[in-house]
């Protein structure tokens, strides 16, 4: 065993220990992540779940490396990345994690394929086009590779973006509210969706959500409140999770 299996052999895709970030307002310091200790085993899915204003998404940009927190340690598998000069973590960031958020962030005038090898090609190395072309079977899209987003459904595109976060095949995917622009049915296909990467390809996913009934689908949820991790529940019901989302939000007040 080290530092980057556990007890069990399992390997940990990411782990962020004592975050801190805070943000200067109005001339006063305002905390935002309090201390915050995590570790994300690969092969799960986690939800991060909190009320407004907890952290929940600068927790996700920290562990993502889209944003560098004040005080803390950040690592990818083995790889420790908060103090990696910017250059070197961009590349990184494009080879080990992958990015879904809410509002699906696609180039309008690109077909589904150009979307999804777009990251890639941005790095200077285009990915074959068999590559992009199973990535979007995978997600449900065969036979869509020349449409456009105006032509694709909301969940169609959120599929498109999915493909784009795994054509890479990260070692981590991070969801910001995948769902949040989506119908139930539309929404719960995504989840699906993400549950089965997880589960088929040994995917890790870390999502940040609202909604109970999506946190459901994860193995693990994490509660969040005034920049702590307040609770965690393991495989528990839409129900579980707004009751304790409703304590989280009552002791917020
Ligand atoms: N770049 C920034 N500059 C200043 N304040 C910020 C910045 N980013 C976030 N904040 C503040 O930090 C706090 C936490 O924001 P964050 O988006 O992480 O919360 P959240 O739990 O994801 O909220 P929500 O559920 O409403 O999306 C908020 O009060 C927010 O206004």
């Amino acid at each position: 065993m080290n530092s980057f299996t556990t007890s069990t052999g399992t390997e940990i895709a990411a782990r962020g220990e004592e975050l801190h970030r805070g943000y200067r307002r109005a001339g006063s310091d305002i905390p935002v992540l309090r201390g915050v200790t995590v570790e994300f085993r690969r092969g799960t899915f986690t939800a991060v779940m909190g009320p407004s204003g907890s952290g929940k998404t600068t927790l996700l940009q920290c562990l993502a490396g889209l944003d560098r927190p004040d005080r803390g340690r950040i690592w990818w598998g083995p790889t420790p990345i908060d103090a990696l000069p910017e250059r070197r973590l961009a590349r990184l960031r494009r080879e080990q994690v992958g990015f879904v958020f809410q509002a699906f962030n696609l180039m309008p005038g690109m077909t589904a394929a150009q979307n999804v090898e777009l990251p890639g090609r941005m790095a200077g190395h285009r990915p074959p086009r068999a590559t992009v072309h199973q990535a979007l079977d995978r997600v449900g899209l065969a036979g869509r590779e020349r449409h456009r987003p105006a032509q694709l459904s909301g969940g169609q595109q959120q599929r498109v973006a999915i493909a784009r976060a795994l054509v890479s095949r990260p070692r981590i995917l991070f969801a910001d509210e995948p769902t949040g622009a989506l119908d139930r049915t539309t929404g719960t296909r995504i989840l699906h969706l993400l549950r089965e990467t997880v589960d088929r390809d040994g995917a890790t996913c870390v999502m940040v959500t609202h909604d109970p009934a999506a946190a459901a689908h994860a193995d693990r949820v994490l509660l969040l409140t005034d920049g702590r991790l307040v609770t965690e529940l393991h495989h528990p019901t839409a129900r579980q999770v707004a009751d304790a989302l409703a304590g989280a939000e009552g002791g917020a007040r």
